[in-house]
């Protein structure tokens, strides 16, 4: 009997402001792959945990809510943003926030909220691809991935770019204060038990200080079709 083969996965993962979502988005248009946004699945628990008024220490009740709740993703017409649903409510608006961001690190450090998003996560690989985004795609949930990719930047190029991105939505923000936000949410994505932020030992390293986005996807295209 004929087995097909696996479908093709492209992780990309780093640490916040690396330019992951930018660099998945545009590679996964340009392969005609598919896209999973790990990090909007955390960030939609510990919103909704937050709207459920639970203490995002409690690691028993966290991990019913990720359990339960459901998140959907939503093309946006004209190349929009695409929406994020988290139990029927359009929360892409709130998600964006650092303090979505800080919520779901504390959440994610919670190996069963892992565990719980592992299926959803492993769902997103279907035919003819996927770009996987996020902190632990090439070590933990794609550990197969044929084409792995670490994407860094200096700690003050990410918050600068954060800044700005964040300013041109329209948020009120001190680029001091993202900074030390910033890093401090590195350090516990990198510091915590399980799948810990760190580079899968065959990824390929990419350091983006400096580099404009086309350059970056042009690197990335690379790794996939040499
Ligand atoms: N190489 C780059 N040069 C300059 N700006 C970038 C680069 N990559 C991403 N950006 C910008 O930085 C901001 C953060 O990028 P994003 O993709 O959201 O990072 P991440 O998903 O890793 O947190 C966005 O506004 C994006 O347009
Ligand atoms: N695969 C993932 C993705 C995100 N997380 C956690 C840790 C991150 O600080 C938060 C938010 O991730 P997200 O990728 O949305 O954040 P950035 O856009 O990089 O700032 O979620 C995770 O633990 N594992």
């Amino acid at each position: 009997m004929q087995t097909s083969p696996p479908v093709p996965v492209l992780t990309i993962d780093g640490p916040s402001g690396s330019g992951k979502g930018t660099i998945s988005r545009l590679v996964a248009e340009q392969l005609g792959w598919r896209l999973l946004d790990s990090g909007a699945l955390y960030r939609a628990v510990g919103y909704a945990a937050g709207a459920a008024g639970l203490d995002l220490s409690d690691a028993d009740a966290v991990t019913r809510c990720a359990e339960t709740t459901r998140i959907q993703f939503r093309a946006a017409p004209n190349d929009g943003e695409t929406r994020v649903i988290v139990n029927g409510h359009d929360a892409t608006e709130e998600l964006r926030t650092e303090t979505a961001g800080a919520a779901a690190s504390a959440i994610a450090s919670i190996p069963s909220v892992r565990k719980a998003l592992v299926d959803l996560q492993l769902g997103f690989r279907r035919p003819p691809g996927l770009v996987a985004d996020g902190r632990d795609m090439g070590t933990v949930i794609f550990p197969d991935a044929p084409f792995k990719v670490f994407l860094t930047a200096s700690a003050a190029e990410r918050a600068k770019r954060r800044y700005k991105q964040l300013k041109e939505k329209g948020l009120s923000v001190t680029l001091a204060t993202l900074q030390s936000e910033i890093v401090a949410r590195d350090t516990r994505d990198a510091s915590r038990a399980v799948a810990p932020l760190k580079p899968a030992n065959d990824a390929v390293l990419v350091d983006t200080t400096g580099m404009g986005i086309e350059d970056v996807v042009a690197k990335v295209l690379a790794v996939v079709k040499p």
